[in-house]
């Protein structure tokens, strides 16, 4: 076989020693006595991916032998996290490495500390991609995922005087030694410019598009291994470069600007992820950096597939495309582009390779987010996709004209081109006629897809939408992040379930186990001092462990309802404050969440919690009774020591909101017990934990559209409810704002003029619910024992299982070992 036998690659103590030492001269070009910690850490970065490279071309090598059927996870975001532990795990060396670090006298938790990760997106989407990416490669799924290498990620989060602060995401500018540059895997990429009709030899009528300018996208290649296998996967991100780096007619003539502003806006094209979560910004560059990482990841499908020889009108049976939200969806016409334009094949025959080849999945029922672009921005940047969209609409319009065989204006609302004062393109729509399956994720928010948001694609094709729960991957969210748990789980229960999730059911038996509980009370409590120490390094704020600790961390969001939360803490602090004597368990609340820098109702919401905070943390009748966070910066290194150190998780999204979340399912696996709505994957949560297990408050979906339909007047809840109008009363008056009783008036009056996400409404049940969590917290074992019982009972929401449902009801792809 072609197995190099490097010695190099040994994985033993001594050789993974000798790597790093070797690494530190030859690769930092640094001796130790000298060397600083980031020397260090790229030392030994490099022994590890060292480890991993040869499995990685082993893996292509054998997926080309075997041509094996693909699956290609086209996302806009990847939120893979800081790789160095990440990777030791899946090499099965960490012994091994902590004994190297150690012989060098180095630290290995402060050198973890010196990765700076990728965050290459926003949130839920992003780090969605980023577990089915390990998922795919533990389950041997041949798979690639193909994204953006923005030069700059998600920014980071700085508080100022309680204000969000948004600073630039610098991630590259020490290296990444995570990637293997492919600088000769390269494609043009066009836009703009206007298309021509041609007769080609054969007479056949073609299109040909003249574009105004183009680009070339450069790939980048971060290996992505499996945990226990061979199987290592790529993920490959495209950065954009000038056609023309310098030009110097420009340059000959004075125009010094002009003779590098092509570069400049060629390689503005990847240089920063846009940081909305939800509202989209509609903006030209946005759909550019879509465009041009589809066309680059399509083309190279193309290129890797023309290799086999095999035609091309079979495209869809060697790969199968996952549209990963909209924001690829412009693949749709892209692909028929290339098969149609560039490969001279029939309209039918690429129509159906195409439709057979996507597979798109929803994650977001807010209409805003539901990506539409104007028909004229659409011409000007894409004037050959947007005639292929016009083609693509009219014959389905046909074809849904005949099934529905109905005038009843159906068609208008099917149409993937939105009439009116300024027509759009329905990516959704888009994506759903170009899809052959359609998938939501989770069981309510799939079912609102059919019957709220396409309808009458449901009605059309019923049996194309359907359902594929998130899930979180084991690996980084329990065993890396959570190792004090990891080991008790090893002792009593075995390893068995960081690949088989199921398996955790065995602990059932323990949870009345009163030594059992002994442990895992401590495991928590480790893992609460851990978050302390964190928390006070981010924050100067010095929070109890032996306090209740109360956490909610997602983008901050009104639908998410961070000031629903906020409400029951001023609740919670005036009930201290009129009754001094009141026996509560002691709470700290802990926040953390990025904002859209252009959301300013979410930037309130984050100074208000921190307001708050401000007074509660410094009142003395506070201490040792109440305590408020905000932990800057949340992003997956942070989620490390978070999610392991809650007692309680707040899932408090309105219902029919949040399409899935999946911190949820983090903190659940990490035993915190969870307090939320019957909203997304919550209600499969409590399904799977048990009633008893949860605490659940609030109005269902079903309850909040017939509120809707009958009309909200928040001020009622308001006057009814004394505590609510005192803690509104409080926010308004400028308690919290040194006495400004202006700043936090926008927040109130939204609440009281509109109240768009049902705070008021859910507020009552939301304060009672939480009485409950108080009284439940005193009983020690009881509390252990329902923690317990929900780790055991969480086995379903591992994302090998999510992959296993997309790998057995969408893509029907095989696994393929690797030796
Ligand atoms: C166009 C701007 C934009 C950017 C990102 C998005 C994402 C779809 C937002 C997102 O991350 N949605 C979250 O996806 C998770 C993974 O499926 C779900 O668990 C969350 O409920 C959902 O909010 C929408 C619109």
């Amino acid at each position: 076989s072609s197995k190099i036998q490097s010695t190099r690659v040994g994985m033993d103590a001594a050789a993974i020693k000798q790597s790093i030492l070797e690494h530190l001269v030859h690769t930092q070009s640094r001796f130790p006595d000298v060397a600083s910690e980031s020397d260090w850490y790229n030392a030994l970065a490099h022994a590890v991916r060292d480890r991993m490279l040869e499995r990685m071309m082993v893996t292509a090598k054998t997926y080309k032998a075997n041509k094996s059927r693909t699956v290609c996870y086209l996302s806009a975001e990847f939120l893979p996290g800081p790789h160095l532990a990440n990777n030791i795990l899946a090499l099965g060396i960490w012994q091994e490495v902590q004994e190297a670090v150690a012989q060098l006298g180095l630290d290995f938790e402060s050198l973890l500390e010196e990765e700076v990760e990728p965050g290459l997106g926003n949130g839920g989407l992003g780090r969605l991609a980023a577990c089915y990416m390990d998922s795919m490669a533990t389950l041997k799924i041949p798979a690639i995922g193909y994204g953006i290498r923005y030069e700059f990620g998600i920014f980071r989060q700085e508080i100022e005087d309680g204000w969000q602060v948004e600073k630039t995401d610098k991630w590259l500018s020490y290296g990444n030694p995570w990637e293997i540059p492919r600088p000769r895997l390269r494609f043009n990429v066009h836009f703009g410019g206007h298309t021509e009709q041609f007769k080609d030899i054969d007479g056949i009528l073609r299109v040909k598009w003249i574009p105004e300018w183009r680009v070339i996208g450069v790939a980048h290649d971060t290996p992505v291994m499996g945990y226990g296998v061979k199987n290592t996967n790529l993920l490959r991100l495209w950065s954009s470069e000038a056609a023309e780096s310098f030009n110097f007619q420009a340059f000959n003539t004075g125009d010094y600007y002009g003779a590098v502003n092509e570069k400049v806006t060629s390689e503005n094209l990847t240089k920063v992820l846009y940081p909305n979560d939800e509202p989209e910004a509609g903006k030209r560059l946005r759909l550019e950096q879509q465009y041009f990482f589809v066309s680059c990841s399509l083309q190279d499908m193309v290129r890797i597939y023309l290799q086999s020889g095999d035609p091309l009108d079979q495209f869809h049976h060697k790969y199968t495309a996952q549209l990963n939200d909209t924001h690829p969806a412009i693949a749709i016409p892209e692909l028929m582009r290339l098969l149609v334009d560039r490969n001279q094949m029939d309209w039918d025959t690429a129509w159906h390779v195409t439709r057979n080849t996507f597979a798109y999945t929803n994650h977001t029922l807010l209409p805003e987010a539901l990506e539409k672009w104007p028909l004229d921005l659409f011409k000007k940047v894409l004037p050959r996709h947007l005639e292929i969209i016009y083609e693509i609409n009219s014959r389905f319009l046909d074809e849904a004209r005949m099934k529905i065989h109905g005038l009843n204006g159906h068609l208008e609302k099917l149409s993937i081109i939105e009439e009116g004062a300024r027509p759009q393109v329905r990516m959704a729509h888009l994506a759903v006629v170009g899809s052959y399956k359609v998938n939501g994720v989770a069981e309510l928010h799939s079912e609102l897809l059919r019957q709220n948001v396409l309808p009458d694609f449901h009605a059309l094709w019923p049996d194309k939408i359907t359902n594929v729960t998130n899930g979180v991957t084991p690996r980084r969210f329990m065993l890396l992040s959570n190792q004090p748990l990891a080991h008790l789980l090893r002792e009593r229960i075995g390893c068995g379930w960081v690949t088989d999730l199921d398996s955790l059911h065995k602990l059932e038996a323990l949870a009345d186990d009163p030594d059992f509980q002994q442990q895992w009370q401590k495991v928590k409590r480790r893992n609460k001092e851990r978050l302390a120490r964190h928390a006070l390094a981010a924050t100067g704020q010095k929070i109890d462990p032996d306090s209740l600790f109360d956490v909610q961390v997602k983008r901050v969001h009104e639908y998410k309802r961070q000031h629903l939360n906020l409400l029951h803490i001023i609740t919670l602090y005036n009930r201290l404050k009129d009754n001094p004597g009141l026996d509560i368990p002691p709470r700290t609340f802990v926040f953390g969440g990025k904002a859209a820098p252009g959301y300013f109702m979410a930037k309130l919401i984050i100074k208000a919690i921190n307001s708050v905070a401000e007074v509660i943390n410094r009142d003395p009748d506070m201490d040792g009774r109440l305590r408020v966070v905000f932990f800057p910066n949340f992003n997956v290194k942070t989620a490390h020591c978070i999610y392991p150190g809650a007692d309680v998780s707040e899932q408090i999204s309105l219902a029919g909101k949040e399409a899935s979340g999946t911190g949820n399912m983090k903190f659940a696996l990490n035993g915190a017990l969870t307090v939320g709505t019957l909203d997304g994957a919550n209600i499969e949560i409590r399904e799977e934990v048990g009633k008893e297990n949860f605490f659940l408050f609030g109005m269902t979906e079903a309850e909040v559209s017939a509120l809707q339909q009958q009309g909200y007047h928040p001020q009622d809840y308001c006057q009814n409810d004394p505590e609510l109008k005192s803690a509104l009363d409080f926010l308004a008056s400028g308690y919290f704002s040194h006495g400004d009783a202006t700043l936090f008036r926008p927040l109130v009056d939204n609440l009281l003029n509109g109240d768009p996400y049902k705070v008021l409404v859910d507020y009552r049940s939301y304060v009672d619910c939480q009485a409950r969590i108080s009284e439940a917290y005193r009983d020690r074992q009881e509390w252990t024992r329902m923690s317990i019982l929900n780790v055991a009972r969480m086995g379903k929401f591992s994302s090998d299982r999510s992959i296993q449902e997309y790998t057995n009801n969408i893509w029907k792809i095989a696994s393929v070992d690797v030796f």
